[in-house]
């Protein structure tokens, strides 16, 4: 009725002077701690999550009305207060109210979808006589708590970016995760143990040193790049270091993102203590520009059909996607990477020699890790892994076929595993010698047809050198001489081949 009966100013006016009347004789302090905010819409605030976390544990025996998540496999269930309830919390004698709520702008109430618009808040009322210990002690106490609790009881997740054009609303949706347990260790991951080490110490020191990288004037961060053949541990290897520093996983699918700027908003989008990695980088996008040039150049390449198909198919995935080498750059070290701590950027790539050398440099990928075939070394750590075995009079002869053949970690470990129930260790070792046997003379076998491939090549080769020799005489002879000049192709070819032992008879 007020609202029908008045008009608008005089409706603010009036609450105007209500709202200082009812200041003056209001008892108690409001503070309301929003999920968003305003100049950081993008980032859910880290007050309002530390918050939840300390509601969470300590009011979810008072709360009447909680919501339930379910954790890790249905093992365990985490409660935390819903929205619209209220719980009382007692710091040194002193009592504050916490309520949850949100609210719908009306503005965008028309456009609303998928409850994009809900703005959750907690807001916090405490006696006004109490506001200093309020703000001063037990907020930081709050924030602290909460803080130890995430670390506590954080499950570590593996996330991957969603599709750029499926961004919009209020609760942006850059990244999607899952649960991330993977069981890869670094004592399950088997290279040499020096190396090993190395890269145990590193990481180690690279957790420890917050005050170092600030004295030094560097971001905390560190880039790895692993490369080696397939099926060498470097996907093991990354799952182990996010399990040694219990680190969340990024997994960055370059061809999904739109374009530079998209690029960096997913990677503010990321939180600490964790682990970007962009998979097989030399494959995910055309970062350095030189494919194109070299296609011109290489006029083989585009005879090779099944080349040809690979990189028709490269394109097509790469439609769409703008991110540039540059871009990529800036990402890994330019001034926004500087948001956000404790964080490893970890490349993975087949072929090393096909990445740029900017992206690589040191300061980039601070650190190289070449993982390799199988050598003896890595083979007594699969044989301890697998079969429980520190010796056996078998390793003499595996160490001989390691070193006359090429096998990676992952086709060993596969020999390794028992199929059936009647396996045994020894089975399984003669097992390994069987293949190692079976892939040196495939090794060999395809030497000698590769060799046999390249003798036939360049004979073509010549062949056809020689063929257009005969054509540039032919087209200097002119008409008159053709018949001459027909034989001397006849002559040339032939006697070229049979340098080439193509023609013998
Ligand atoms: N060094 C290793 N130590 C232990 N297990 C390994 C090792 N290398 C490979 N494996 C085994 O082989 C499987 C494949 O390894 P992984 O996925 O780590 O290879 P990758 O180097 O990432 O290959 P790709 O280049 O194809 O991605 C793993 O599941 C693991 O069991
Ligand atoms: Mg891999």
């Amino acid at each position: 009725i007020f609202r029908q009966l008045f008009p608008d100013e005089f409706q603010r006016d009036v609450r105007k002077y209500v709202n200082k009347v009812v200041s003056y004789v209001y008892p108690y302090v409001e503070i309301t701690f929003h999920e968003y905010q305003v100049d950081t819409w993008f980032e859910r605030s880290k007050a309002f999550v530390s918050i939840e976390r300390y509601l969470s544990t300590n009011s979810s025996n008072r709360a009447k009305r909680l919501k339930a998540n379910v954790v890790r496999d249905c093992e365990s269930v985490v409660l935390s207060m819903d929205d619209y309830e209220e719980v009382t919390d007692e710091f040194r004698g002193i009592k504050i109210w916490w309520t949850s709520s949100k609210s719908i702008p009306q503005q965008r109430a028309f456009f609303s979808y998928r409850g994009d618009e809900e703005k959750r808040y907690y807001r916090l009322t405490c006696k006004r006589e109490h506001r200093d210990i309020i703000t001063k002690v037990y907020l930081q106490h709050v924030l602290d708590e909460g803080k130890a609790i995430e670390v506590k009881t954080r499950q570590r997740k593996l996330y991957t970016n969603n599709k750029s054009e499926k961004w919009s609303g209020y609760r942006r949706t850059m990244w999607s995760h899952i649960i991330f347990e993977h069981p890869s260790t670094f004592d399950t991951l088997a290279m040499d143990p020096k190396k090993k080490k190395e890269i145990l110490d590193d990481l180690m020191m690279f957790s420890k040193s917050k005050e170092y990288y600030k004295k030094v004037g560097k971001s905390w961060k560190r880039g790895y790049l692993l490369y080696g053949p397939p099926g060498t541990g470097k996907s093991s290897m990354i799952a182990a270091m996010a399990n040694l520093l219990e680190y969340d996983i990024y997994d960055l699918e370059l061809t999904s993102v739109k374009d530079n700027t998209d690029l960096r908003k997913l990677l503010i989008d990321t939180s600490s203590k964790s682990i970007i990695v962009i998979e097989d980088i030399d494959c995910s996008l055309d970062l350095t520009g030189q494919r194109k040039e070299k296609k011109e150049e290489g006029k083989e390449e585009e005879k090779d059909p099944v080349r040809k198909k690979a990189e028709e198919e490269k394109d097509k995935k790469n439609k769409g996607s703008e991110v540039t080498l540059s871009g990529l750059l800036n990402f890994i070290d330019g001034l926004w990477s500087a948001c956000g701590s404790e964080r490893l950027i970890v490349f993975t790539t087949n072929f090393l020699e096909k990445l740029d050398p900017a992206l690589i440099r040191r300061g980039r990928m601070d650190k190289h890790i070449e993982l390799s075939y199988c050598c003896f070394e890595i083979f007594k750590v699969l044989a301890k892994n697998y079969l429980d075995l520190e010796s056996h009079e078998l390793f003499l002869t595996i160490s001989r076929l390691l070193e006359e053949t090429k096998m990676t970690p992952a086709d060993v470990a596969e020999n390794l595993m028992p199929k059936s129930f009647e396996e045994n260790a020894e089975s399984c070792l003669n097992k390994l010698i069987q293949s190692l046997e079976n892939a040196k003379e495939e090794a060999r076998l395809k030497a000698v047809e590769d060799a046999r491939i390249k003798a036939e090549e360049e004979a073509a080769k010549k062949i056809e050198q020689n063929g257009e020799k005969v054509q540039e005489i032919d087209a200097k002879l002119g008409d008159g001489g053709g018949k001459k000049a027909d034989q001397d192709t006849d002559m040339l070819q032939v006697t070229d081949a049979k340098e080439n032992g193509v023609i013998t008879a």
